[in-house]
């Protein structure tokens, strides 16, 4: 197969964590290709070709500040960036029928709403954790929290590095769902974030969130089911960003020639 002929990709973000690590894997697989990048508002990459902006040799692959041209030749774009710029992109992506991988968390209502309305035009995949490891376990927590009563306190802790902006993380609100999916309750109406002071003895039913941040910590989850005698303790340890990265490309790939629709890691990993 051609070059051209593989999916043409462009990384949102891509001076980032995780864009950086998106631009090395999507730069080392067979399965598609990098045709742009974007960065954000005056970034200095902007208007240079991304091998060039990373201190090495020309790679044809334009840095922008302004996304519209490069959107319009992608069939995907994977963005890890901020609300504001995702819910952008939503709607550029949906333009141009291009797959919208989104991977950003911290997203209010209103975005989510957003990303919604762009899927009635184009495939948008969102996950607040786009690993196989984390994917699995929200199964195994809602499993485990169907299994068990309210004598079972649950409580979700997460660790992350210390430039983490939005708490608790995406990927403790996928726990925190699966567990609540368990339990046959709304989340928002037993979720209760951090405690401090005089908290009172803890509420039968809540789920609990607590959220460390610290050095380089990549992303730790456990959701805790503590009763009188015993605890069970479900951990997901990433020690790497590539299995974030890794997830976001394998639903780039899925999501080609997919029906317009709002979809999530479950489709993409055939987890339903
Ligand atoms: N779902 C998942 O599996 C994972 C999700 N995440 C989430 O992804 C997001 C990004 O994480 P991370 O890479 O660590 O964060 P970073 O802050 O390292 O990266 C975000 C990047 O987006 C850039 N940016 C901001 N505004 C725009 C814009 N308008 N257009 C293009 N780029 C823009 C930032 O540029 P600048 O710094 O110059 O402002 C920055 O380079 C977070 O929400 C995080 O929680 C992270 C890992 C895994
Ligand atoms: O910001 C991060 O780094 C991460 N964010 C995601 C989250 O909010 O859960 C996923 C992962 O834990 C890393």
């Amino acid at each position: 197969m051609s070059d051209v002929a593989l999916p043409g990709i462009v990384v949102a973000g891509g001076s980032g964590r995780m864009g950086r690590m998106l631009i090395e894997l999507i730069g080392a697989s067979d399965a598609c290709r990098l045709v742009g990048v974007t960065v954000a508002p005056g970034h200095r990459w902007a208007g240079h070709d991304l091998g060039e902006a990373m201190g090495g040799a020309p790679s044809g692959v334009p840095v922008t500040d302004d996304p519209i041209e490069v959107v319009a030749r992608a069939q995907t774009v994977i963005d890890f960036t901020t609300p504001a710029a995702t819910v952008a992109m939503s709607e550029l992506a949906a333009q141009a029928r291009a797959v919208h991988v989104v991977g950003t968390t911290g997203l209010e209502t209103a975005d989510i709403a957003a990303l919604e309305r762009a899927a009635r035009h184009a495939t948008v995949i969102r996950a607040g954790n786009m690993s196989l490891g984390v994917n699995l376990l929200t199964q195994l927590v809602t499993r485990v929290a169907a299994a068990l009563d309210a004598d079972y306190d649950i409580e979700i802790v997460e660790a992350h590095h210390r430039h983490k902006v939005d708490a608790p993380s995406g990927t403790a609100l996928m726990l925190g769902e699966a567990a609540a999916a368990g339990r046959g309750v709304a989340l928002d109406a037993v979720a209760e974030r951090g405690r401090d002071g005089i908290t009172g003895a803890r509420e039968r039913g809540r789920i609990g969130f607590h959220a460390i941040r610290g050095g380089d910590i990549v992303g730790e989850h456990d959701v805790i089911f503590a009763a009188e005698g015993e605890r069970i303790v479900l951990r997901h340890v990433a020690s790497d960003r590539s299995v974030f990265a890794r997830g976001a490309i394998k639903a780039a790939l899925w999501g080609q020639g997919r029906a317009p629709g709002s979809y999530d890691m479950l489709d993409v990993l055939d987890l339903r």
